[in-house]
């Protein structure tokens, strides 16, 4: 494992609680380029609450110590439940915005290849709310993807994807993980990724991590 010097992110003895009800319970993890984790836990175990600290996770100074020396703020891309789609403004118009918040360029050949990948192509002129909810799914991906900077989190990312739509998102997912970090809550147990996947479980508020799939 690289030392915790190269991490994008550091997490020292993380606890959380909502009200009196304690959700995490001193989790310490670090991520890294290159890493591709699912999160899988039973219901309410943490997995929204664990993505959404991470997110906002300069409101956690005392547990997220340390990131790289080259890096001083990881660019984190975030995809919840809420899709965060303008419904009203076609895919191309939801694509332009985001980027443009994000100050980045309009990569139009990349953005070409992703929405065919995704058969979205020839509808990227239409307003979202003519979309089915698979195609949703499939906009808001292609969104997080685009502005996915350092770290992506995703929660539930295969939501309504039908079998082609998984796998152009797995394959996607693990390009992405080359460059930067990927971390995905996920009850879906029939994901095709690789061996080398980690796994993370939450269980009573604690991570226990082993190599993938997990037991
Ligand atoms: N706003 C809130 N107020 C009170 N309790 C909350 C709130 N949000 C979350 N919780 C509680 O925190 C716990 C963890 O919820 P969380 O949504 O993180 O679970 P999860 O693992 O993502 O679940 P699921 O698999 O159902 O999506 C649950 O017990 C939930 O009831």
């Amino acid at each position: 494992m690289p030392s915790t010097e190269q991490a994008l992110l550091v997490c020292k003895d993380l606890s959380y609680s909502i009200g009196k009800k304690q959700i995490l319970k001193h989790i310490s993890f670090s991520l890294f380029r290159g890493d591709l984790i699912l999160l899988r836990g039973d219901n309410g175990a943490g997995k929204t609450t664990l993505l959404r600290t991470i997110l906002n996770f300069g409101h956690h100074k005392d547990s997220f110590s340390s990131v790289s020396k080259d890096l001083k703020r990881p660019q984190i891309s975030y995809l919840g439940h809420e899709l965060g789609l303008y419904t009203s403004l076609s895919l191309e118009e939801n694509l332009h915005y985001f980027l443009s918040i994000a100050n980045l360029a309009y990569p139009v050949s990349q953005i070409e290849t992703l929405l065919k990948s995704f058969r979205l192509w020839t509808r990227r002129m239409d307003p979202i709310f003519t979309f089915s909810r698979g195609m949703k799914q499939k906009s808001a991906l292609v969104r997080a993807l685009l502005t996915g900077g350092d770290l992506i989190l995703l929660d539930e990312p295969f939501t309504a994807l039908d079998r082609s739509g998984l796998e152009v998102a797995v394959t996607l997912l693990t390009e992405h993980s080359k460059s930067s970090a990927v971390l995905m809550a996920t009850h879906d147990p029939g994901i095709p990724f690789s061996q080398d996947t980690i796994a993370w479980n939450l269980k009573e508020g604690t991570l226990e991590t082993s190599a993938f799939p997990s037991t």
